[in-house]
């Protein structure tokens, strides 16, 4: 079965016959597999090595200060979610995971602003690990960077110009990310560490540890994605898949639990457009356009153009405990 292509971040910034050859092997890239290895990013080791070390402290710490930070103590979907505490394909995932999203001051609920102004708000961090906020927020912001220079040469590869997404994300992007932790299954559950899914946003970058288990659909069955030192896993989200009329791929995807002794961290950073905006439809070229074979939507998840509504309603749908406790009246209205 055929390997990820790898794609080299600094050829797109060198210009003229790399760039070009950047953007025509990541259109083949983004449209057949949807997913790909990115290198020559400017992140250095060093900095993936610490948050990942950063994930393997914050877990490590005792289950008690975890839950002093855990994502249902506010309605901002940020924080701790333990062990089965989110759902995929309405089954739970066997993961813990920690949550932040941009450092934002929390809008007063009020009936005349939509619902999902709720999930702007304030992180929450772990007494335990004082450096954790620093770290961790300059390296979302460089991923944001990262992946909007990404977001530019997919416009191009569309034969958009670079700013095509520009109005999506002129507030900054929306940014999400996630550290996570699988365990091995123990003979006790099913090795779901995380189910099938697609990703809701433009694009999102993994950063994996050494251990294997991300899985991506292909028409030959499931093909493993070893990591890469150094690189990002990037693949592509619904609203790229939308905004494209499907020529881009988003890719069904899927963690298998570690082995018996042996747990898996990575670091997962989703971005995606502004809440308030609307995805544009972008006037393709004919022949791209006979091949865009529209979006092969996930009928659990239903794309919406708004994109706070849509983000909304994936948090919703992966977190039940924290619909409950903040959104009872809306999550039964959608
Ligand atoms: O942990 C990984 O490698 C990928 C996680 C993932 O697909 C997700 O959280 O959406
Ligand atoms: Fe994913």
């Amino acid at each position: 079965m055929e390997q990820l292509p790898i794609l080299n971040l600094s050829d797109w910034h060198a210009g003229g016959q790399s760039r070009h050859a950047f953007i025509t092997k990541l259109a083949d890239a983004a449209r057949r597999i949807g997913f790909f290895y990115l290198t020559g990013h400017g992140i250095e080791l060093a900095r993936q090595q610490q948050v990942l070390l950063l994930a393997r402290d914050f877990f490590a710490l005792p289950l008690a200060d975890k839950l002093a930070v855990k994502m249902t103590n506010t309605p901002h979907f940020r924080g701790y979610t333990r062990l089965q505490g989110e759902l995929t394909l309405g089954k739970p995932d066997l993961r813990e995971q920690f949550d932040i999203m941009q450092e934002e001051t929390a809008n007063p609920p009020r009936s005349d602003v939509p619902k999902w102004s709720q999930l702007q708000g304030p992180n929450q961090w772990p007494s335990q690990l004082p450096q954790m906020k620093t770290i961790l927020l300059e390296w979302q912001q460089d991923l944001a960077d990262t992946s909007v220079a990404l977001l530019k040469a997919l416009a191009v590869a569309l034969e958009q110009s670079e700013t095509a997404f520009d109005a999506t994300i002129d507030a900054g992007p929306y940014q999400h990310m996630k550290l996570i932790r699988y365990p091995n299954a123990n003979g006790e559950t099913s090795g779901q560490g995380v189910g099938a899914h697609k990703d809701p946003g433009y694009l999102t970058l993994v950063l994996q540890d050494k251990q294997s288990g991300l899985e991506v659909q292909t028409d030959e069955g499931w093909l493993s994605i070893p990591p890469l030192e150094g690189a990002f896993v990037v693949n592509i989200g619904e609203l790229l898949e939308l905004a494209s009329n499907g020529y881009l791929k988003a890719t069904y995807h899927r963690v298998t639990s570690p082995p018996a002794g042996v747990e898996r961290y990575s670091c997962a950073f989703f971005m995606a457009a502004q809440l308030n905006a609307t995805v544009p439809l972008l006037p393709l070229p004919e022949y791209l356009a006979r091949q865009a074979l529209g979006p092969a939507s996930d009928p659990l998840n239903p794309l919406f153009h708004q994109v706070g509504q849509n983000v909304l309603k994936g948090r919703l749908r992966s977190h039940p405990d924290v619909a409950k406790a903040h959104y009872a009246s809306f999550a039964n209205a959608i």
